[in-house]
């Protein structure tokens, strides 16, 4: 029995486009009613439930004559707009059965990494779940360009997952667990628990499997869990089909074990939910001053800049002689601003420039040190 699970009253699933749709493209009318039940169930029995589906692409495949999925961003577009609709259409009458309403979101990649919008998003699903309504997430593929594209519900169910504060978030897809590599392959083991990422050495993660709808395959669930249970949410990862054995506490999938200690909600953000806008080099003293002594960036230590920024932003602190992010921080300047402080002093600058140049360039509580940051 695993109590992670069956004690979780916010509940995070999320589905793929593999366990939704045919394989000719168009919705799996029965997989989605067999999910509709175990997703009412949850509810009826007094979770709250939110559910991250994709599908909408593969859902407008057939109604659009398309053979298979576009490549072009347009004809994905076109489909997304078709298909969303047809599987909320859907998901809205099956669980209307089970006495349930649904609310559409769709997010796009400043909802989730712009700060105020992010506390929008927030606002907005609480109300949905205060009000006893089931919110269904999905990228808004219609206007997502490529540049702003999340084209990852994996890793926007986790973030989703963390912003609710959820107690558990379920990966469904068309694979019953993770794999010690190709599932295909005979010498294939299911992982059961994953505990840290010393449980995921010699494990061979691929791309997606043969249903040709999917899009990031076991790497983005992997990710996706990492991002989760770094923020103290466990993660069960298994096949549409077993949900509801899952969700009843068998020992089926993987279950990915959460970090002891949740981060602060706001670094959580500053790691995995923003992408930076611009690069800050660092020299040797000053990766060691703010990876090891945990210190606030000042301008003697950066060596360069790249980006267009403003005060307020997020930005990658890279070592300057290898070029890895070290850290991620808000900064306190506009990009055209740091040129002319790049290796002063702080009293110097404060001399010169005035005392308003005496700010840290990032300030350590504005700062969150980058995985593999390990020296
Ligand atoms: N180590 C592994 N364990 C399990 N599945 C794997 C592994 N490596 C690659 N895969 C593939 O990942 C696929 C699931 O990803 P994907 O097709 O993107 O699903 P979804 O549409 O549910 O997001 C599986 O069908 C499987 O073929
Ligand atoms: N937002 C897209 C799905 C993107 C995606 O991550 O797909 P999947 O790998 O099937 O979870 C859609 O609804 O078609």
């Amino acid at each position: 029995m695993r109590e992670l699970v069956t004690g979780a009253r916010r509940i995070v699933v999320k589905v793929g486009s593999s366990s939704l749709t045919t394989t000719s493209g168009g919705i799996d009318e029965q997989r989605v009613d067999t999910l509709v039940d175990v997703l009412g169930k949850l509810a009826t029995g007094g979770r709250e439930v939110v559910l991250v589906s994709s599908g909408a692409i593969a859902a407008g495949l057939a109604p659009l004559r398309l053979p298979r999925r576009p490549r072009d961003l347009a004809t994905q577009q076109a489909a997304a707009s078709v298909g969303q609709g047809l599987l909320i259409g859907r998901y809205a009458a099956g669980l209307a059965r089970h006495g349930i309403t649904v609310g559409q979101v769709l997010l796009t990649v400043d909802d989730v990494t712009r700060r105020a919008h992010y506390r929008n998003a927030y606002r907005t699903l609480r109300k949905l779940l205060d009000l006893g309504a089931l919110p269904i997430v999905n990228e808004n593929d219609t206007v997502a360009t490529e540049e702003i594209r999340f084209g990852d519900n994996d890793r926007l169910a986790s973030l989703v997952a963390a912003l609710v504060d959820a107690d558990l978030l379920v990966l469904l897809s068309d694979v019953d667990a993770l794999y010690t590599g190709n599932p295909a392959s005979p010498s294939a083991r299911r992982v059961a628990t994953v505990r840290n990422g010393s449980d995921l050495s010699g494990i061979s993660v691929g791309s997606a499997g043969k249903s040709g709808v999917g899009t990031g395959g076991m790497v983005t669930k992997v990710e996706a869990a990492r991002i989760a249970t770094g923020f103290g949410i466990p993660v069960v990862l298994t096949a549409a089909p077993l949900a509801a054995s899952a969700l009843d506490g068998d020992e089926v999938g993987t279950l990915f074990t959460p970090a002891a200690r949740r981060p602060a909600a706001r670094l959580f953000w500053l790691a995995h939910a923003t992408s930076p806008r611009g690069r800050l080099h660092l020299d040797p003293g000053a990766v060691s001053a703010v990876v090891d002594r945990r210190k606030s960036l000042l301008p003697a230590g950066i060596t360069a800049v790249d980006g267009s920024f403003a005060a307020g932003d997020p930005v990658d602190l890279v070592d300057a002689g290898s070029g890895t992010p070290v850290a991620r921080g808000l900064v306190n300047y506009d990009a055209v601003e740091l040129p002319t402080l790049l290796g002063r002093s702080t009293p110097e600058l404060a001399a010169t420039l005035g005392p308003g140049y005496e700010r840290e360039v990032v300030h350590r509580d504005d700062l969150v040190l980058l995985r593999g940051v390990r020296r």
